[in-house]
């Protein structure tokens, strides 16, 4: 008989020294999962919240420029018709074609109409006037209550002429006593903003609604007709706009289709509008349940690992030591393999497509709402299945592993490539500064593939072909990026491989001719291949020079003179803009101190500012420098800027402006009426003149409309007592119409087209020998 096992104490505390520590690891293990599977939920969470967020602000910015637009047009002609009585209204034949070419410039907008006092259509876009009064209409009865001619949004109304659903953009008009004369409205179309939601390709974790600030719903992703109209009825977002906040989120379950999602809420600019994005709760964090799933697998095979451990201990201290440690190595090991395996692929060890998805989310959500500069590049080997077929896979296996290699050595730390599969690679691209360093690195890649590959004795050649797609133009996530990017690898195929194509023909076509382009400009500057030349602004009724605008040319060493017209555009994506303004700016403020300095009549040098040069740390004190480096007095020096440089970072594009304005330089805004033209900016901008386009001066006087936009723009000018100069003056007529309209101030080919700077020294030596100083 065996005799029982007697264990000292001593023993025994070891032994229950070494459970306890298992117990204790194991806990421990647990603890440690719990707590990544906490911060990994959070992480999950917080991805899904900024790129709500994103869509929120992009879809809130997107509504707030079209009511903008629209208001722009509903200002002009509230303007036009404001103080005219009854009787000397336009004849409907006139205003109707006025109307109609205002109508052309916003699209969204199904209908332009002007009412009268009483709520009948007395004019019409479309040339049809309408026996539908909208005297009940309350849109009508708040603009007959409003004197100021406030904006007025209506709520969402079955349309009596069109039979759908719009929502009216109107503004009342005054009659020549400031009484009630009627109104002009537009009316938006639900499906309008219905299908730029559904264009977004959102998929189906996604809702977008847009109501009014009595929760009642304009339009909705998903399309919901039957509630168009109706308020929705969610006690938070009553509370939320009762408390007069910009924008809010809260989860809640949808009173429109009864599914849980978290929704965040916006404010439509200064509009009583809202926006709100929701995001099916269950759709949220599938990818961590994944994990979840894992870690407890994790969990009891640790579990299980240690009680064998234990057991086997128990049965022999020394020999389950040693056991225990290999288990719980070879454990780790394995856990650790499984990890990378879950992530990568086994033969190139690169990145797998999950892994590539994962880091794709976080490039998204590192944007924080900013525009993200991500790329994605699907990458296929032309005429690999030719090497598979004829060597067999094993030799197509290892040129796979040696091409991973090349392509990752061809890509930097912050990229990421991954194999899809077969011979199909993605490459995900971030902070590349402009396409034409995209089309650089796939041009790379190509080329890194040209030396031959040898195989098992085999020398190799391959080539592959790339297709690009980029965030968010070609798409607002990665499955549809990767699908537009395998569209455009089958395009670079079908121009014979070996080549990179983007996704749009456009942007194709865009970024070759910029690769070109930017390569010339580069040396054009070096090589001093730019000149400037000068056109006379006058005052139309002496024709004396005031002013002279400076123009850039390029005289290309082949291709002979290139348009600024061509090349600025180019300059400016590539950066180089800042070089040529540089040299613009010096050579501007050289000529005018020259002229000066030649006791010639002073002049205003006017000179083209582009809006990347304009986002420059250093603009003012460039400018400054240049000015005193020529002794010139601020003031002889005026920057046109374009209305579209105002549209992005404009809060710190007017602190700059600010900044000029008070150093003594002049500031006008170049081409108005083309871009943004929204009165609002405009009044608070510390421009002096106002330069208009030479497309509406082109058609006057002969063309209404050109004739009705100009008037309006001299009025404005008037009104906020700007200056004013209208370009493109080809005619006598037009000059003529514009001495009419009290626009003093031309530029145009009629005064003189761009010249070397003899020409204008020329004139100026005419005009004081025609007009000596007494
Ligand atoms: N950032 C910079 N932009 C520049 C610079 N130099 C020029 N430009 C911009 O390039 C665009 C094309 O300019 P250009 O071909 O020189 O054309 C100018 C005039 O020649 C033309 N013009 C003037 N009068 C008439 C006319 O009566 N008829 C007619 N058909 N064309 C006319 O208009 C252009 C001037 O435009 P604007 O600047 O809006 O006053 C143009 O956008 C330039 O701004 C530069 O140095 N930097």
């Amino acid at each position: 008989m065996n005799k029982p096992l007697r264990y000292s104490r001593t023993e025994w505390r070891r032994r229950a020294a070494i459970i306890a520590f298992a117990v204790f690891a194991f806990v421990s293990y647990i603890v440690l999962i719990s707590l990544s599977l906490y911060h990994a939920r959070e992480r999950e969470l917080e991805t899904v919240l900024t790129q709500q967020t994103s869509l929120v602000k992009v879809l809130e910015s997107q509504a707030d420029a079209t009511l903008k637009k629209i208001d722009t047009v509903l200002l002009s002609v509230q303007q036009k018709l404001t103080g005219t009585p009854a009787n000397l209204r336009p004849a409907p034949s006139v205003m109707n074609q006025i109307l109609a070419s205002h109508l052309a410039l916003i699209g969204e907008s199904q209908s332009l109409r002007v009412a009268d006092a009483q709520g009948r259509f007395i004019y019409d876009a479309s040339g049809v006037l309408h026996s539908a009064t909208i005297s009940d209409r309350k849109y009508f009865l708040r603009n007959r209550a409003d004197p100021n001619g406030e904006l007025i949004i209506s709520e969402p109304l079955f349309a009596r002429i069109t039979h759908n659903w719009v929502v009216t953009v109107s503004r009342r008009i005054n009659d020549d006593k400031g009484g009630f004369a009627g109104l002009i409205q537009a009316a938006v179309r639900a499906e309008f903003f219905e299908n730029f939601y559904e264009s977004l390709n959102l998929g189906k974790s996604y809702s977008v609604t847009l109501v009014d600030g009595k929760s009642r719903m304009l339009a909705r992703f998903p399309a919901k007709e039957d509630q168009l109209g109706k308020p929705i009825k969610s006690p938070l977002l009553r509370d939320f706009m009762a408390s007069g906040a910009n924008d809010t989120q809260y989860t809640t379950i949808s009173a429109v289709d009864n599914v849980e999602r978290s929704y965040m809420v916006r404010k439509v600019g200064p509009y009583p509008l809202y926006l709100i994005i929701g995001h099916t709760k269950s759709d949220q964090l599938s990818a961590w349940h994944q994990q979840l799933v894992w870690s407890i697998v994790g969990i009891v095979v640790l579990g299980g690992v240690l009680l064998g451990w234990i057991i086997v201990w128990l049965r022999s201290y020394d020999s389950a030591l040693a056991l225990a440690g290999r288990m719980t190595s070879a454990y780790e090991v394995t856990l650790q393999r499984m990890r990378h395996l879950a992530g990568h692929d086994p033969l190139t060890d690169l990145p797998n497509r999950a892994l590539l998805e994962e880091r794709m989310a976080t490039a998204l959500a590192d944007t924080k709402g900013r525009r993200a500069d991500l790329v994605l590049m699907f990458i296929d080997l032309d005429h690999f299945k030719d090497i598979n077929d004829t060597l067999g896979h094993a030799v197509g296996d290892k040129l796979l592993v040696q091409v991973a290699e090349r392509l990752r050595q061809g890509l930097t730390d912050q990229d990421t490539i991954s194999r899809q599969g077969g011979d199909e690679f993605a490459v995900l691209l971030r902070g590349y500064a402009n396409l034409t360093q995209v089309a650089e690195t796939a041009q790379r890649l190509i080329d890194e593939l040209d030396p031959p590959f040898e195989v098992n004795g085999h020398e190799l050649r391959v080539t592959a072909s790339i297709g690009i797609s980029v965030y968010p133009q070609d798409g607002p996530d990665i499955v549809t990026l990767l699908k537009n990017a395998d569209t455009a690898m089958y395009q670079a195929k079908a121009e014979g491989g070996r080549a990179f194509h983007f996704f749009t023909e456009e942007m194709n076509a865009r970024v070759l001719n910029r690769v070109t382009l930017d390569k010339n400009l580069h040396s054009a500057l070096e090589h001093q291949e730019f000149v400037l030349l000068y056109q006379p602004q006058v005052d139309g009724a002496s024709g004396q020079i005031t002013g002279v605008e400076a123009l850039i040319r390029w005289h290309h060493p082949q291709q002979g003179e290139i348009s600024p017209a061509q090349f600025i555009p180019a300059a400016e994506e590539s950066g180089i803009i800042n070089g040529i303004g540089d040299w613009v700016l010096n050579q501007a403020c050289f000529q005018t101190r020259r002229w000066l300095d030649l006791g010639l009549p002073e002049l205003t040098m006017a000179v083209n500012i582009s809006a990347v040069q304009l986002r420059q740390p250093d603009f003012v004190d460039k400018v400054m420098a240049t000015l005193r480096q020529y002794g010139l007095p601020a003031e002889y020096l005026e920057l046109e800027i374009t209305e579209s440089a105002l549209i992005r970072d404009t809060q710190r594009i007017v602190r700059i402006l600010n900044e000029l304005r008070k150093q003594g330089v002049r500031l006008s805004v170049d081409d108005f009426g083309t871009g943004y033209s929204s009165l609002a900016y405009l009044k608070n901008l510390p421009f002096d003149k106002i330069k208009i386009d030479q497309s509406f001066i082109r058609g006057i006087p002969e063309r209404e409309d050109d004739a009705a936009i100009t008037e309006v723009i001299i009025g404005i000018a008037k009104s906020l007592k700007m200056e004013l100069i209208a370009e493109g003056v080809e005619t006598k007529e037009q000059s003529a119409f514009l001495l009419q309209h009290h626009c003093q101030q031309m530029q145009g080919f009629f005064f003189g087209k761009p010249m070397p700077a003899a020409e204008i020294e020329q004139r100026l030596r005419q005009s004081v020998e025609a007009c000596p100083v007494q």
